[in-house]
């Protein structure tokens, strides 16, 4: 039953949308992992059928049952092989109401008019079919000559990504390449082995836009770093070399850091199982960073694959703008932390999110304020992948000729430049 717990735990912490489903799945033990995620990612498909059979029965005057549960065990009752646990009172308890929910089952299935139960599933977002698989070539490791080689040598041709077959290199992004979307990597030696790493054409932007130092004095922070893909990437940039200082506050997501880095062969990262709003600015090395990476944690509202939109459609609009002002106002201190530090140059800010309070105006407000005034200014379009083709909502900005970048699906990423003036984009 150990294992349902865990299940109803990932449920109850996706609800408070802390994290996209592939990265709060990353953090469940991994011995589970691999079940406990394909059990909360069919749960979720078939939540909204689920929530009505549990809801016309009784099953939730039972003692034992909270609704997130009880939606794993009729899941499995119902919909799969049923119960994988021995026999307990929770088991019993649900078992008890097999017939009826059973009943109500049929009648939802008469209601919507489907003949098979899979029909009653979600499917989730049919854009992200359309989203390339993109690998990023582990250049700490390998080069992307070698990796070409590999595939070739595996029977892909340098082409159309849009072919079973083919692959091709991203314009914008060194040593990014596409495959076909339904291409899977993830049993793959390479990825296993840490010489690719699966990553997303936006959440590469934010890396490649800090363009961190590649010396040996060089000193970087990625302020909020799990699970650490972001990190890798920096760390792979800088060639292995200087000091990146990666904090991350939690304590669950800092095992993950801990463990993507290694994977990833960074050898020049230190991980802190810290928050970085706690971190002096003025002590030690903290006062030769030059380079600071801002992902803080967002509303997500900008990732498009199949799973996540399993969740949007459950936000309340009043309980969204209440959450987006609490999450703009702590990203906003995030970015006044990072000013504060004496020998930094270059701030990147990025969000997944497509939300302007989260995105624009945390600009907008960080750009007035003291730390900012007279050291910082938004970074020039030469400076930000200039041949990106967006740039945000000028009309959210109070200086509408400010070049913003945002890719077109899953990030913004706006990015705070400073050479004692403060530059961005998004
Ligand atoms: C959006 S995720 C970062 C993703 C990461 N950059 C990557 O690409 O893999 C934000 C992370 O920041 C962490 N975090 C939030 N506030 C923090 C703080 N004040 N100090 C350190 N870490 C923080 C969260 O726990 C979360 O793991």
């Amino acid at each position: 039953m150990n294992f349902y717990f865990d299940a109803a735990k990932t449920l109850e912490t996706l609800e408070t949308r802390k994290g996209s489903i592939k990265g709060v799945l990353a953090t469940l033990p991994e011995k589970n992992r691999k079940r406990c995620s394909a059990l909360v990612i069919e749960t979720l498909k078939y939540k909204a059928p689920l929530m009505e059979i549990i809801k016309a029965s009784d099953l939730l005057k039972e003692k034992k049952l909270n609704l997130n549960l009880a939606l794993l065990l009729v899941h499995d009752m119902l919909l799969a092989k049923g119960i994988q646990a021995g026999d307990g009172p929770i088991k019993q308890a649900v078992l008890r109401h097999k017939t009826r929910l059973n009943g109500e089952l049929q009648k939802l299935k008469i209601k919507k008019g489907v003949a098979h139960t899979r029909d009653l599933a979600d499917n989730g977002d049919d854009r992200a079919s359309l989203i390339p698989r993109y690998i990023r070539v582990n250049t700490s490791v390998w080069s992307t000559e070698a990796a070409v080689k590999e595939f070739i040598s595996r029977g892909y041709v340098v082409g159309d990504p849009t072919q079973s077959k083919g692959f091709a290199h991203d314009e914008h992004i060194p040593n990014l390449l596409l495959f076909h979307p339904r291409a899977t990597f993830h049993e793959d030696p390479l990825y296993l082995s840490g010489k690719i790493i699966l990553q997303d054409k936006a959440s590469c932007f934010p890396a490649v836009v800090l363009a961190p130092p590649r010396s040996e004095d060089a000193v970087v922070i990625d302020a909020t770093a799990a699970p650490g893909n972001k990190t890798s990437h920096l760390s792979a940039l800088m060639g292995n070399k200087g000091k990146l200082y990666a904090f991350e506050r939690d304590s669950k997501r800092y095992k993950t850091l801990q463990m993507m880095t290694s994977k990833a062969h960074c050898k020049n990262v230190e991980t802190l199982n810290q928050d970085f709003l706690t971190t002096d600015p003025a002590d030690g090395h903290c006062s030769e960073v030059t380079h600071i990476l801002l992902d803080p944690s967002c509303s997500g509202s900008g990732i498009v694959n199949r799973m996540d939109h399993l969740l949007a459609a459950e936000q309340e609009d009043d309980d969204q703008e209440e959450r987006l002002a609490k999450l703009a106002a702590f990203q906003l201190l995030m970015i006044r932390h990072a000013m504060k530090f004496p020998s930094v140059k270059r701030i990147v800010y990025s969000t997944c999110s497509v939300h302007a309070t989260e995105n624009e105006n945390v600009v907008r407000e960080a750009l007035k304020t003291e730390e900012a005034s007279g050291i910082f200014e938004l970074a020039p379009r030469t400076m930000v992948l200039p041949t990106w083709h967006r740039r945000g909502m000028p009309e959210e900005m109070d200086d509408p000729g400010t070049f913003m970048l945002s890719p077109p699906i899953s990030a913004l990423v706006l990015t705070c430049y400073s050479s004692r003036r403060l530059c961005c984009a998004m």
